[in-house]
C-alpha cells in the first residue's frame, strides 16, 4: 500500500476510492482501522465516521488509523472531507488536519474540497454548489453541519491553530503553483474550478506526505505513482450479484428528496415517522413488516424530509438524538434484511451508510465501477453495496442504483 486515505464518512470513503480505482491503482476500502492491511492493494481507503463526532474523538480516531497506514507502507496519505466542507466552527476537518500534519512532520497541506463533476467549485477561497455559494445552497439547513458562509479561509480559521492562507485560481493555472506550495505554510485553501485545475494540483503535490481535500483530487495522484513507476494499471470489477435490494435513505438533502420522490413513484417505499419514532412507538416493527412484504421488489425506507424540516425537527428534538435515532433504526432495519438473506443494499446518506456499514461489518470491500459520479459499487464475496453521499446523483439514482447492481447477463 503506497496511498492511504482517511475519509471522515463512509460515503466520502466510496468516493475517493471510486476515483482512484478509475485512475487503474489496485483499491481497497477497510469498513474498519482492524482491516487496515488485511488485504493486498496499492491504494487503501479508511472509511471512519468521524465528521460529526466531538474533536477529541475524531482526532484520536484518525490518527489511530494514519498510524496503520504508516505501518502498511504508505507514502502519502489524503485526509478526504466532504466536497461541502462539512464542519462547525470547532471542527472537524481543522483539527483532524493539524493533528495528521503534526505526526507526519509537516508544516504544510492543501485543502481543496472542490469536486467539479458533482457542481462543487473553490474560487477566491469561496466553495460553489452549482452556480450558488455553499451558504445559499440546501447545505445551510444540514441536520448537523449546517454550512452558513462559503468563505472556506473564514469558515477554515477558529478551527485550528494553523495559519489558513489561500493559492488563487490564476496561480495554480501558471508556473506559479509550485512556488506559492514551496512557500506557503499552514492549510492553503487552493482555488480549483475544473478536473483539469485538480490535476495540475494533484501533480505538484506529489511529494506531500499529507493533502486534504475532497475526493476530486484524489483522481491525479494515481499518475503520480505510475510516473514513478510504482503501479500498474488495474481494471475495476464489475461487483454485480442477483437478487433483490434494499433502499435506505437518511439523507435529508435536496438531491436525495427528489430521489426518494421519484423512486417512491414507481416502487414500494415507506417513511419513518421520526416524530412517532421519539415517542416510543414500535416504528422499526412497523416499518421491517413492509420491508419483509416487499422485499422482493427492492423496497425503499426512508426518514428523508425537506432539509429545513428536518433541521427545525433536530432543533426542537434534543439536537443530535432524533438524528441518532433515525441512523440506529435504518441500521437495525439493515442488519435485519441481512439475516434474511438480503445482499445488496443502497444507502442515502453518509452518516446513514456510516450506520448501515458499522452494524453489517462487511470488512474490507473491492470498489467496482461508479453508478453516478463519486457513487461506485462496493462488495466483499457475499454483499454489494452504494453509499451514495446526500448531494450526488441525478433524479432516478435510486432506479439506477438497482439497475447498475444487477448483472446484465
Ligand atoms: N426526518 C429526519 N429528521 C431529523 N433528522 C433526520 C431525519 N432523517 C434523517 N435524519 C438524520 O440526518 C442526518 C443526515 O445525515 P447523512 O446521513 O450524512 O445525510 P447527508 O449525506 O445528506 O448529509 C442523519 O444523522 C440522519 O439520521
Ligand atoms: O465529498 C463529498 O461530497 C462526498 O464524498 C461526501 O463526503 C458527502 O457526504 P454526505 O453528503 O454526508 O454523504
Amino acid at each position: 500500500m503506497i496511498l492511504g486515505c482517511i475519509a471522515d464518512d463512509f460515503t466520502g470513503a466510496g468516493d475517493i476510492a471510486g476515483l482512484i480505482a478509475a485512475e487503474g491503482m489496485r483499491t481497497s476500502l477497510f469498513t474498519s482501522v482492524d482491516d487496515i492491511g488485511s488485504r493486498s492493494c496499492e491504494a487503501g481507503v479508511v472509511a471512519l465516521k468521524t465528521r460529526s463526532l466531538p474533536v477529541e474523538v475524531a482526532v484520536q480516531q484518525s490518527l489511530a488509523a494514519l498510524e496503520l497506514l504508516l505501518q502498511a507502507g504508505c507514502s502519502q496519505i489524503v485526509f478526504k472531507y466532504c466536497s461541502t466542507f462539512d464542519s462547525t466552527p470547532r471542527g472537524n476537518i481543522g483539527p483532524v488536519a493539524e493533528a495528521l500534519a503534526a505526526r507526519l512532520g509537516v508544516e504544510t497541506a492543501i485543502v481543496c474540497p472542490s469536486f467539479p463533476a458533482n457542481g462543487r467549485t473553490v474560487y477566491q477561497g469561496n466553495l460553489f454548489v452549482g452556480d450558488v455559494p455553499l451558504a445559499e445552497s440546501g447545505m445551510r439547513d444540514h441536520p448537523l453541519t449546517p454550512m452558513t458562509d462559503s468563505d472556506l479561509r473564514r469558515w477554515l480559521a477558529p478551527q485550528t491553530s494553523l495559519a489558513v492562507a489561500h493559492i488563487p485560481l490564476q496561480r495554480v493555472r501558471s508556473a506559479g503553483l509550485a512556488d506559492d506550495l514551496a512557500m506557503a505554510r499552514g492549510l492553503v485553501v487552493v482555488d480549483a474550478v475544473s478536473d483539469q485545475d485538480l490535476r495540475i494540483i494533484a501533480r505538484a503535490v506529489a511529494d506531500a506526505p499529507l493533502v486534504t481535500g475532497g475526493s476530486a483530487i484524489g483522481m491525479g495522484l494515481p499518475a503520480n505513482f505510475r510516473a514513478r513507476g510504482q503501479i500498474g494499471d488495474t481494471p475495476v470489477p464489475a461487483l454485480s450479484r442477483h437478487g433483490p435490494t434494499l433502499i435506505l435513505s437518511g439523507s435529508c438533502s435536496v438531491a436525495s428528496n427528489a430521489q426518494v420522490a421519484a423512486y417512491r413513484a414507481s416502487r414500494p417505499a415507506i417513511a419513518v415517522d421520526v416524530e412517532r419514532l421519539l415517542h416510543g412507538y414500535p416504528v422499526l416493527e412497523e416499518v421491517d413488516e413492509f420491508l419483509v412484504r416487499n422485499a422482493a421488489d427492492s423496497p425503499l425506507a426512508y426518514s428523508t424530509a425537506p432539509p429545513e424540516l428536518s433541521r427545525t425537527f433536530i432543533e426542537a428534538n434534543g439536537g443530535n438524538r432524533a438524528a441518532l435515532a433515525v441512523e440506529e433504526l435504518l441500521a437495525e432495519l439493515a442488519t435485519r434484511a441481512a439475516a434474511r438473506g438480503i445482499a445488496k443494499f443502497v444507502v442515502a446518506g453518509g452518516e446513514t451508510s456510516g450506520g448501515v456499514v458499522e452494524a453489517l461489518q462487511p470488512g474490507p470491500l473491492q470498489v467496482g465501477r461508479m453508478i453516478a459520479p463519486g457513487v461506485p459499487l462496493l462488495a466483499n464475496e457475499t454483499q454489494t453495496f452504494a453509499l451514495k453521499s446526500g448531494n450526488f446523483g441525478s433524479e432516478n439514482f435510486l432506479h439506477e442504483a438497482v439497475a447498475a447492481m444487477e448483472p446484465t447477463t
